[in-house]
Order: C-alpha cells, then sequence, then structure tokens
C-alpha cells in the first residue's frame, strides 16, 4: 500500500499577511525523492515552514507523517518534528563538540537516556553515512562534505519518515554534491522520503527526480527544470 507521508490540499501559505503561495497541493509517499526548486523569494522556504509547523496552516488541509496540521497544538510540534530530519544550512554542527558529542546532545534532547542505546543509535547512523571512524572528530577537523554527511546522520538519528533538506550541496563542489546527493538518494530508497530544496541545476540534471516548483504564487507539480 502506498502511503503519503506527506499530503497538502488547498493550503494557503501566509508569511504574516503576506499571500505566499495560494492552494497548494502536494503529495509525497513515502520514500519518495523530490526536488523543491523556484527563484529566491518564490516560497520554497515557507513550504517548508509549513511542513515542520513552523506556519500554521488556516486555509485548507495538511497532514505530515501522521500529525494533523490544521489542529496541531504546540506541544505535539516537537513529536512531529522528531519524525523529520532537517537538513538545514542555518542548523550546523555546535563546533566545540566532537561529533559524538553532537549527536548525543540531540538524542538526549529528545528524549534517548541509556548510554548504550545511545551508543549505539551514534554508530548505525554513522554507518549509514560512511562516517563512523569520524566519532571523536571535532566539525573543523572534517570537510565540508563530511561535516554534511554528519548533519544528514543527526538527522537520522530519530529514524525520521521524511528529510526537509534545504540547499544541502550549497557550498560543496560538484563532485561532492553528487556524493551527499546519492546519499540522500539511497536514505530514500531504503524508505526515508527526502524534499530536497536546491537551487542546484547541476545535480537536477545529473539525478533528475520528480520536481516541484515555486513559481507566481503557485506551488507546480512535475515542473520542468528551465534555465
Ligand atoms: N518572516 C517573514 N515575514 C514576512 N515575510 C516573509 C518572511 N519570511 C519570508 N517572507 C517573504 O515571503 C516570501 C517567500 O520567502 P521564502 O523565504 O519562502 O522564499 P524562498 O523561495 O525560500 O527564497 P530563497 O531561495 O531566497 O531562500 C518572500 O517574498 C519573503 O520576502
Amino acid at each position: 500500500m502506498i502511503q503519503n507521508v506527506i499530503k497538502l490540499d488547498n493550503v494557503d501559505i501566509y508569511q504574516q499577511k503576506h499571500l505566499v503561495l495560494s492552494n497548494v497541493s502536494l503529495s509525497i509517499d513515502k520514500g519518495e525523492f523530490v526536488y523543491l526548486i523556484g527563484s529566491t523569494g518564490s516560497g520554497k522556504s515557507s513550504l517548508l515552514k509549513v511542513l515542520y509547523a513552523d506556519l500554521h496552516v488556516q486555509q485548507g488541509q495538511g497532514m505530515v507523517a501522521g500529525f494533523n496540521l490544521k489542529n496541531i497544538k504546540d506541544a505535539e510540534v516537537p513529536f512531529l518534528r522528531r519524525k523529520l530530519g532537517i537538513v538545514f544550512q542555518d542548523f550546523q554542527l555546535l563546533t566545540d563538540r566532537t561529533v559524538e558529542e553532537n549527536l548525543e546532545f540531540v538524542l538526549k534532547a529528545t528524549g534517548w537516556n541509556n548510554d548504550k542505546s545511545m551508543n549505539e543509535r551514534i554508530l548505525e547512523s554513522l554507518d549509514n553515512v560512511g562516517m563512523r571512524s569520524k566519532l571523536k572528530k571535532y566539525p573543523h577537523e572534517l570537510s565540508g562534505g563530511e561535516q554534511q554527511r554528519i548533519v544528514i546522520a543527526r538527522a537520522l538519528l530519530n529514524h525520521p519518515e521524511i528529510i526537509l533538506a534545504d540547499e544541502p550541496t550549497g557550498n560543496l563542489d560538484p563532485d561532492i554534491s553528487a556524493e551527499i546527493l546519492l546519499l540522500l538518494k539511497k536514505i530514500s530508497e531504503a524508505g526515508t522520503a527526502v524534499l530536497m530544496a536546491t537551487h542546484d541545476h547541476y545535480t537536477i540534471n545529473k539525478f533528475p527526480q520528480r520536481i516541484i516548483k515555486c513559481e507566481n504564487g503557485k506551488l507546480i507539480d512535475n515542473a520542468v527544470l528551465t534555465l
């Protein structure tokens, strides 16, 4: 059975009083990989904010990872966010902690308290991104691509249903971007949906997938990449 992990029906997305995207409908299935494109200011971040319940749904209906966005209570938002792995540029690693401590910090903040289970989960997540050997390293001892892999490992810790990635290849050179993309694809094939906002046309052309696009106040499905 195909399962929607994201389903929006006729949602209007506002920033303050400003209607950014109107009548947004979107379905994303378990394990799907989808690019989110659109020019600067077109509404990509606003759409992601709706999905992690930072912006409220007033008009229309929205479900994400089993949570109803229309009537979600503030106290439930952290539980929704545990079902989401967030890979954003402005959510970087803590520079004064090792990789292990960075991941442990997130586990403790999300209710884990058994040292052995935490240690096992940290190693599993690092194995998923090929970074087990970096356990004791500080972020500044890692390359940009390695840091991004650790950010992805951190996003995987709580077995999310969806990864929301905002420009995950933004500061990386093309070869390293391709590695990160392949890693996110592998994660989606293992059952976690990936929604990736990007301006990186090179990567989209190299690894074509379904594209959704913010344009002129609307969300267009199955969009075509135009330069
Ligand atoms: N906090 C805010 N308050 C008011 N308006 C905002 C706020 N954040 C964004 N906007 C406006 O909403 C619109 C969409 O912005 P959004 O950040 O979603 O675009 P974006 O596609 O993510 O752009 P970028 O590619 O530059 O990140 C823009 O017109 C922006 O000015």
